[in-house]
């Protein structure tokens, strides 16, 4: 039988694949596909057919002295950071936009990563803080309806490194076994194994205050509510405004469209804002953000926390807590490789319920460290590690999570009413 050509024609269908499997044939028409990973040059030098893969031009060196190769995308260049895994399986644009991921490497523990692009909506903040991130398999295609470009091409447009085609499950076991490591990615190939060894080993981020470089310079007001095809939970609100101050040590903006569409009414001020200042602007509540690394590098927000106490209702959130935790007199510690992901259940102490979470902390409050009065509010299931601290007292309530976060449930967004109520109960009995 007389052996025949055959052309594969590209269709628009994006799942479509490649089927090579006529025993006879002898000539294929290849076609260029679209995708986010950039395709390897060599085709261009060799005349030959262009392969659609790449191949490894990445290292992810580790403290450990672990070398692992792999393919990159976004930026390209060389950057140390502390390399932290994160369990949820969605939300990769939350994630990259959380100031306080600043100083780490992200690695998401999802294999697949990429396939919902990224859109104008879901942005955290206003730039991506964080070092890099570190996948299994990068999509090649997009598909969302709200996609407006690809991961990869939204990383290199910001400076991000990001690497693929790692065993995200090996790392992320070691990382369970011996906590958070301090990691090199390097695109450079003039830089030895050894020299970026080296400088995983000379760098730290216990001790470095991460907050002064995500914060905003100058206070600002914040007007955005969730939008209203996406508010869950508008019950109970009793249209009344309050007014908060809310510190940014590296504010998600999901927190202020929460407090927003709460009906707050929201000035923004800097991490440095001298609690004099909030005390004047006589707000009925004042809210410390989440942010970067170390609680005990920040002795200033400390301080700050500790003169506004007592003086209005408070409510932390994440590094907030932290804060709140020391102004009170309590001690933080690192923990082994923390919490990031979106399914950690909580158990709320005074109702007993379980709440499934979002959460990314390294540093935690060790409640035997706390002063009597301060009760434990929320215990996290995974290790009995605090999750939240109320001193009635004082009208301070603190989460060590994110209610502001929907990794699926909203569980959490009650806190919110919660810091309502104080409010309230304040301005009522004034
Ligand atoms: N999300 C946060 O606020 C993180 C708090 C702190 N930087 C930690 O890692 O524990």
């Amino acid at each position: 039988m007389a052996t025949k050509a055959m052309d594969f024609a590209l269709g628009s269908n994006p799942h479509a694949c490649f089927s090579i499997n006529p025993p006879k044939l002898t000539k294929v028409r290849v076609f260029t596909i679209r995708c986010s990973a950039p395709l390897s040059s060599d085709s261009a030098a060799t005349g030959l057919v262009e392969r659609p893969w790449k191949v490894a031009d990445a290292r992810l060196v580790l403290e450990d002295g672990s070398i692992w190769r792999a393919k990159s995308f976004g930026a390209s260049g060389t950057q140390v950071g502390e390399v932290v895994f994160n369990t949820s399986l969605t939300g990769y644009q939350e994630i990259l936009t959380d100031p306080s991921y600043a100083g780490q490497f992200v690695l998401m523990t999802n294999p697949h990563i990429g396939n919902t692009g990224v859109n104008f909506d879901d942005e955290e903040s206003r730039q991506c803080f964080l070092a890099g991130l570190v996948i299994r398999s990068l999509s090649i295609m997009t598909s969302n309806w709200r996609c407006a470009e690809t991961l990869g091409d939204y990383l290199a447009e910001r400076n991000i490194m990001g690497i693929y085609d790692v065993d995200t499950r090996a790392i992320t076991r070691r990382l369970r076994q011996d906590g958070s490591l301090i990691g090199v990615l390097s695109t450079e190939n003039s830089k030895t194994d050894g020299e970026l060894l080296e400088i995983s080993r000379s760098w730290d981020i216990v001790g470095v205050d991460l907050i002064s470089g995500v914060s905003c310079d100058a206070p600002y007001e914040w007007v955005d509510k969730t939008k209203s095809a996406w508010d869950f939970n508008c019950d109970g609100r009793d249209g009344e405004a309050y007014r908060v101050v809310a510190y940014d040590f590296g504010i998600k903006h999901n927190i202020l469209r929460r407090l927003s569409s709460y009906g707050c009414k929201i000035t923004v001020v800097p991490s440095t804002w001298p609690a004099s200042e909030t005390l004047k602007m006589k707000p009925d509540g004042v809210l410390f953000s989440n942010g970067p690394g170390d609680p005990s590098a920040v002795p200033y927000a400390v301080e700050t926390v500790k003169e506004i106490i007592g003086n209005v209702p408070v409510f932390g959130i994440c590094m907030g807590h932290q804060l709140l935790g020391q102004a009170l007199g309590g001690k933080t510690f690192k923990m082994k490789f923390g919490h990031h992901g979106g399914n950690h259940p909580v158990r709320n102490l005074r109702n007993s319920c379980v709440e499934i979470s979002a959460q990314n902390h390294n540093y935690a409050v060790d409640p035997a460290s706390l002063p009597e009065g301060v009760e434990v509010t929320h215990v996290n299931l995974n290790d009995g590690s605090c999750a939240g601290l109320a001193y009635p007292a004082l009208k301070i309530m603190s989460l060590q999570y994110h209610p502001e976060a929907s990794p699926g449930p909203h569980d959490s967004d009650c806190a919110f009413r919660e810091f309502i109520d104080l409010m309230k109960s304040v301005r009522q009995n004034a």
